[in-house]
C-alpha cells in the first residue's frame, strides 16, 4: 500500500524517461498530471525529436542531453537495447535507474555491470512489479525458504507475432491453447524480450533466473495477457492468476505495467509506503 500523501517540504523527485511507446506515454501523461504531487517530469529520451510534441514534453535524442536535465531518477521504458546502451552510464552518472525491461538482466555480465555501477555511485537499480503481482509475499516467503516457483504466461496469438514462437507455431491457425516454451526464466527472458520480462522479475524476487520455471502459451481463446504464479515453501503456497487487459497500443504489453511504474515512482516521495 502506498498512500500518496507526499512530504510537502521535500524537493520534488526529478524524473526523466527513456522511451515514449505504449508504456512510456502512459507514464508521461500520469506524471504530467501529477506535477506538484512530489514529482516533476523533466523530459524524455527518444529516437526522434517529434515524439513528445503531442504531450508538450521536451524530447532529447542523446543520453548526455537527458542527464543534463539533472534527473534524480531515470525510468527506462524502451526495450532491452536501450538498457544495454544507456543503463550503466545512467548509474555511473549518479542517478537512480528504474528498469521496465527487466528481462535484459538475464545477461549476467550486464547485471554485474549495472550492480557495480550502482554500488560505485551509491544509487539504486529499481524494478517495478510490472505486469505481475504478489512479489511482496514472494520476497517475504523467500526469506523463510522457497522450494518451487513457476510462471505460466498466456497471451493471444497476436501478442506472439515477431517472436521465435512464429517458427514453432502457425499463429494464425491456432484453435486451442498451445504451450510452446518450457524452460528457465533466463531462457524465456532472453528469447522473448518483449513478452517475458515478467519471468525475470519473478525470478529475481525468488529462486533466481535458472531455477524459476516458465511456460509460455499462445491461447486463441483469450484477449488479454494472463499470468499464473505457483510457488511453495516454508511459509505456505501461493497460487495467483492475473487476467490483465492488454495495452490498446501494444498487444504484448499489459495495461497495468505503466501504472506499476507510477506506483514505484510515487512511493519514493510518499509519507506512508508499504
Ligand atoms: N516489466 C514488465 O512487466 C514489462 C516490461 N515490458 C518491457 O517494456 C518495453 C517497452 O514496452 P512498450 O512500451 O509496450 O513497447 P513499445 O514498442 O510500445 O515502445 C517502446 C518505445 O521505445 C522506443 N525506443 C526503442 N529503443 C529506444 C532507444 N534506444 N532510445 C529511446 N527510445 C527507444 C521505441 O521507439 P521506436 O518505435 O521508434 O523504435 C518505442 O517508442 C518492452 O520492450 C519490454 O521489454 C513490457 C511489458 C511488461
Ligand atoms: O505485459 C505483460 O503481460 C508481460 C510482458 O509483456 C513482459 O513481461 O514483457
Amino acid at each position: 500500500m502506498t498512500v500518496h500523501t507526499t512530504h510537502e517540504t521535500a524537493a520534488p523527485l526529478r524524473v526523466a524517461l527513456i522511451g515514449l511507446g505504449a508504456i512510456g506515454r502512459v507514464i508521461a501523461k500520469e506524471l504530467l498530471a501529477r506535477q506538484g504531487e512530489g514529482v516533476q517530469l523533466l523530459g524524455a529520451l527518444c529516437q526522434h525529436e517529434s515524439e513528445g510534441a503531442e504531450l508538450g514534453l521536451p524530447v532529447v535524442t542523446t543520453l548526455a542531453a537527458l542527464l543534463a536535465l539533472q534527473p534524480d531518477l531515470v525510468v527506462e521504458a524502451a526495450g532491452h537495447g536501450a538498457v544495454k546502451a544507456y543503463g550503466p552510464e545512467v548509474l555511473r552518472a549518479g542517478r537512480d535507474l528504474l528498469l521496465v525491461s527487466v528481462g535484459v538482466l538475464s545477461d549476467a555480465a550486464l547485471l554485474a555491470e549495472l550492480e557495480a555501477a550502482a554500488r560505485a555511485s551509491g544509487r539504486q537499480l529499481l524494478l517495478p512489479s510490472g505486469a505481475l503481482a504478489g512479489l511482496d509475499y514472494l520476497q517475504a516467503a523467500k526469506l523463510a525458504g522457497l522450494s518451487r516457483v513457476c510462471l505460466r504466461s498466456r497471451k493471444p496469438p497476436l501478442a506472439w507475432r515477431d517472436t521465435p514462437a512464429e517458427l514453432l507455431l502457425d499463429l494464425a491457425k491456432l484453435s486451442e491453447p498451445v504451450v510452446f516454451f518450457r524452460g528457465s526464466a533466463r531462457d524465456a527472458a532472453r528469447s522473448y524480450p518483449k513478452n517475458a520480462n515478467v519471468a525475470a522479475t519473478l525470478a529475481l524476487c525468488t529462486l533466481g533466473l535458472d531455477e524459476t520455471l516458465v511456460e509460455l502459451v499462445a491461447d486463441p481463446t483469450i484477449s488479454g495477457n494472463e499470468h499464473e504464479i505457483e510457488a511453495s515453501g516454508a511459509v505456505g503456497e501461493l497460487h495467483l492468476t492475473l487476467r490483465n487487459t492488454a495495452s490498446p497500443d501494444n498487444p504484448k504489453t499489459s495495461l497495468v505495467t505503466p501504472y506499476s511504474v507510477m506506483r514505484s515512482i510515487m512511493a519514493r516521495r510518499a509519507v506512508l509506503s508499504v
